[in-house]
């Protein structure tokens, strides 16, 4: 069994080294490569398999496949020959109604399911390949409703048809009104095709100047054995991906869960389920902003790409909020729930395959963290993707020789090395981490229903009041991180308005040791209560007089707070979570002030120069001196 003591847990020291490892320049032979196509294409080339000079005259003009309906979904149906490829970005669903395509090395055969994709342009965009109908029968799968729009004749020639039509997610493209650095998350900003503003969905051109994703070959064979592993292996499978920052460690466990996710559906028993383990509170797959969870993937609906936490082919079993983007802040805590969800899965006594993402803090004290998750979670298989930077750190992974576990008796892990993507050739990133940070926590706040968005700014909207510090209901308890222990009472106020917390609750057996300040009720011990993580909220402002929260919840979670029984108590954590500025104070052209309003939690006044800068003398000692004696 995994330990949940704390005295096992690596000790952090402020000199720790906390860099995360962000070279990434092996793998020579990932390359991306724009192929020269004439004007009017909409299609990029670049995958390494192409590069080799024997496609030099390849058909690839594909304006001339596309049928555009122009109906209220934005459908158009694409006609693919031989080797003809598509790039696309957006959210879009996609039906394969002649042929089949490749995506991410994975076939899919025409049929009447629908695929959603979600392509950000903050990553890498997989190409959607031609490929054959794999079976007896070629059969068209073309759906009734637009039999009328297209001819048979128009379609016929082509081995391969898609039909792509818009997202049933409605406004998440709109964060841009809120946040205008996302305004070109989904689309390019001056798209070669541009098509209609109510399109979810952008054909892309080489000239849009995007990263396309291309499975490295030095991938192809890992990827296979352990594909073969999954399927194959009468326990449970555990794979943990290690590698630097932004070596590709959520794109290699994402091209597993493609492939494992066919598998399951084309299966009979449900004996091989998915757990993906989603450690990274910097960015996370699946948990919600600067959490980490375990979840169970869902197989169906057909769900590929990256869904920047959006997508629903996942539910959450358990999932603990960390308060912050990175373990290096709190490690022990971060550790502490690290080993609750190895605990979950393991009592679960699972058979399935289950996944694990880390965060790519691989050198000092990051790797101590590595070590101790190892020794938790007993993995059956670490792939490293290493660099010519990072090969170094490797060694200093301290893999035990073997492990056991109450589904297996005695087992040696074993270690895959892989070249990691080369980020030397790609193109600067579109986006910041941050910035996708604050676009998952918007769409959080803006999230209706799981396809519902609104971007209005939610000071237009009241916020939830919640009494606190009474006895009966209502907040029960504030927890600060450890370094604000000892906060001024008078300050407390002013450090939660305008802030996200985490929100749990908590079973009413439980006591807890609070100490009253200026009406707070602030957590004394951060000895682990069974507290329960349901959602973020973001503090519009505190009436302490009447010791009432006003706090803005996510529309989507409402009904689950809703659900908890009257005499629940909630606690509620703040952390370092960053508050989106774009809410608190939104642009005049989403809202007019009055004013006579002061705006909350803004102000105008400049600090003097200098203002709050400290000198502070330290007695550090030199290269060179010495101690008196
Ligand atoms: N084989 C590849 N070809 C092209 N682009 C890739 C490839 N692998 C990863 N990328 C791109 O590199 C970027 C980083 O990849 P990814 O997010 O998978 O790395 P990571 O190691 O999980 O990063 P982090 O350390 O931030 O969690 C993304 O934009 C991704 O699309």
């Amino acid at each position: 069994m995994a330990t949940d003591s704390k005295q096992d847990l690596p000790q952090y020291t402020k000199d720790s080294d906390s860099d995360s490892d962000s070279d990434s320049s092996s793998c020579s032979n990932v390359g991306s490569l724009y192929t020269s196509s004439s004007k009017g294409t909409p299609v990029v080339l670049n995958s390494e398999e192409y590069d080799d000079g024997e496609d030099d005259d390849m058909e690839t003009e594909l304006a001339d496949n596309i049928h555009y309906v122009g109906d209220e979904d934005e459908t158009m149906f694409v006609g693919l020959n031989e080797r003809q490829k598509l790039h696309l970005s957006g959210v879009f669903r996609l039906q394969i109604v002649k042929g089949g395509i490749i995506y991410n090395n994975v076939h899919y055969n025409a049929s009447r399911e629908i695929l959603n994709f979600w392509h950000p342009l903050s990553q890498s965009i997989p190409t959607i390949d031609f490929s054959h109908f794999a079976g007896w029968q070629d059969t068209v799968f073309m759906p009734k409703s637009n039999r009328f729009n297209i001819g048979d004749d128009e379609l016929k020639p082509f081995p391969c048809v898609l039909r792509i039509f818009n997202s049933n997610h409605n406004g998440l493209l709109e964060a841009g009104h809120l946040y205008r650095d996302v305004n070109y998350l989904w689309k390019p900003r001056e798209p070669y095709f541009p098509l209609n503003e109510r399109a979810t969905y952008h054909l892309l051109h080489e000239s849009d100047k995007v990263q396309s994703l291309s499975v490295p070959r030095c991938w192809l064979t890992p990827l296979e054995k352990l594909y073969m592993n999954h399927k194959n292996s009468t326990y449970d499978t555990r794979i943990m991906v290690l590698g630097g920052k932004n070596s590709g460690k959520s794109t290699f466990l994402r091209l597993l869960l493609e492939k494992f996710t066919q598998d399951i559906r084309n299966s009979t028993t449900n004996q091989e389920e998915l757990i993906y383990l989603d450690l990274d509170p910097g960015q996370p797959e699946f948990s919600l902003p600067d959490s980490i969870s375990l979840n169970k993937i869902v197989p169906k609906p057909i769900t590929l790409g990256q869904h920047l936490c959006q997508g629903s082919n996942f539910e959450t079993l358990l999932q603990f909020y960390n308060g912050s983007s990175s373990p290096q802040d709190e490690p022990s805590l971060y550790l502490n729930c690290v080993g609750k969800l190895i605990n979950h899965l393991e009592e679960q006594a699972f058979f399935g395959t289950s996944l694990l993402n880390l965060p790519g803090w691989i050198k000092g004290f990051g790797m101590q963290i590595l070590n101790h998750i190892i020794k938790e979670y007993k993995p059956t298989h670490i792939v490293f993707l290493e660099t010519a930077n990072s090969k170094r750190h490797l060694d200093e992974l301290t893999i035990p020789q073997s492990f056991s576990t109450s589904l297996r008796d005695v087992y040696v892990p074993e270690v895959v090395r892989i070249p990691a993507h080369n980020l030397s050739d790609a193109l600067p990133a579109r986006f910041h981490a941050s910035q996708l940070r604050t676009f998952k926590i918007l769409a959080l706040f803006h999230k209706e229903t799981q396809f519902d968005y609104d971007f209005a700014p939610l000071l237009k909207s009241a916020p939830l009041q919640v009494s606190y510090g009474d006895e009966k209901c209502g907040i029960r308890g504030i927890q600060f991180p450890l370094e604000f222990q000892n906060l001024n009472p008078e300050d407390i106020r002013s450090s939660l308005e305008g802030t996200v917390i985490g929100i749990h609750s908590n079973f009413r057996e439980q006591s807890l040791d609070v100490k009253n300040l200026d009406t707070f009720p602030i957590l004394q011990s951060r000895t682990p209560f069974v507290k329960n993580f349901m959602t973020l909220g973001l503090i519009h402002s505190i009436d302490t007089l009447q010791q009432v929260m006003n706090i803005y919840v996510p529309p989507c979670h409402m009904q689950n707070l809703d659900k908890q029984p009257e005499d629940i108590q909630w606690i509620i954590v703040r952390n370092k979570t960053e508050a989106p500025f774009c809410d608190l104070l939104p642009s005049s052209c989403s809202i007019t002030w009055d004013a006579s309003i002061q705006i909350p939690f803004a102000t105008f006044e400049r600090r003097k120069k200098l203002e709050h800068v400290w000198k502070v003398r330290k007695n550090v000692m030199r290269r060179g001196q010495f101690m008196k004696r």
